[in-house]
């Protein structure tokens, strides 16, 4: 890989969570339709407690594991980041189908994997057809590692990846570091990505993020996608996560600014 179209990288050098992460048990009732310029209120926050403690292995299944869909060179890298928890300064973290799996609570019982919210990262069940990922934290909480093979669901231009994709892995991969950081829920506010060359399809990528700046509710994040042997960086980004309440307490209205 790495047709040396993008910029180089620097090497992010050393080794590699756990977090359980709530999600909101969102309703994916149709919207109903409203009025224009009619301020809503905002949804509930979602629940995201993040612990750093529990070792997510029973049911349900975790999926930041090979199976069949990975390739040679993602089962490589997987096994390099792999080696670099066996000394503590990184740890994998488990990923799931939905975000209430990641609930510790849930974590002790078996779970019915039946119709309902799914991670979007997660919603494609062919193996190595959508994103096929694991995410690594560093033991600093502040730096996260997402190894990623981009599967052919996830086209935008003829045989690469599209653009959302990309954001998507992104603000995953910033979005874990937050959560770990803050050490409660965090959104994402803003997320700025700069494309530098296309990702191809099948391609295994690594996005690695780190905290940049942590100022009260605040976390400023950068993150670096790039080839497995840092020859191509695919894209860079910063994003401004905000520390949230986790309650299900509605915050007040935001009114819609008028056209
Ligand atoms: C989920 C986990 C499941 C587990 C799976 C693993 C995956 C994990 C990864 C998943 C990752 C997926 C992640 C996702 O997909 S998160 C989903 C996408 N994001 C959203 O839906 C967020 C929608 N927005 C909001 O809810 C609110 O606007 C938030 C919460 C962001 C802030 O509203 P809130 O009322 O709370 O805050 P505030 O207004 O008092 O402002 C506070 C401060 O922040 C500053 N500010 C605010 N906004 C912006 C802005 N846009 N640019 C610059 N600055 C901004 C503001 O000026 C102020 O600064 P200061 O005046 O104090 O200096």
């Amino acid at each position: 890989m790495g047709g040396g179209r993008g910029r180089r990288s620097n090497p992010a050098g050393d080794s590699i969570p756990q977090l359980c992460h709530r999600t909101p048990g969102v309703p994916i009732d149709v919207p109903v339709p409203t009025p224009p310029h009619v301020p809503q209120p905002r949804p509930p926050r979602p629940h995201c407690c993040v612990s750093l403690q529990a070792s997510c292995s029973v049911s349900p299944q975790d999926l930041a594991v090979p199976n069949a869909g990975w390739s040679a060179a993602m089962c490589e890298q997987y096994q390099r980041l792999l080696r670099c928890t066996t000394n503590g300064s990184w740890r994998r973290i488990p990923s799931y189908r939905r975000g209430l799996d990641h609930l510790p609570e849930v974590l002790q019982m078996t779970v019915d994997p039946g119709p309902g919210p799914r991670l979007f990262l997660r919603n494609v069940d062919a193996e190595g057809a959508g994103f096929e990922y694991a995410i690594f934290l560093h033991a600093s909480g502040r730096r996260t590692r997402c190894l990623c093979q981009v599967g052919p669901y996830l086209e935008g231009h003829q045989g690469f990846a599209h653009g959302g994709a990309i954001a998507t892995l992104v603000d995953t991969t910033v979005g874990t570091c937050a959560l770990a950081a803050a050490k409660m829920s965090a959104m994402t506010a803003k997320l700025s990505i700069s494309y530098l060359a296309p990702v191809p399809l099948g391609a295994v990528v690594v996005a690695d993020s780190r905290v940049e700046q942590h100022e009260g509710r605040k976390i400023f994040l950068s993150c670096q996608v790039c080839d497995t042997q840092r020859d191509t960086l695919y894209a860079e980004a910063t994003a401004l996560f905000i520390q949230v309440e986790d309650n299900n307490s509605p915050p007040s209205p935001a009114a819609c600014p008028q056209r």
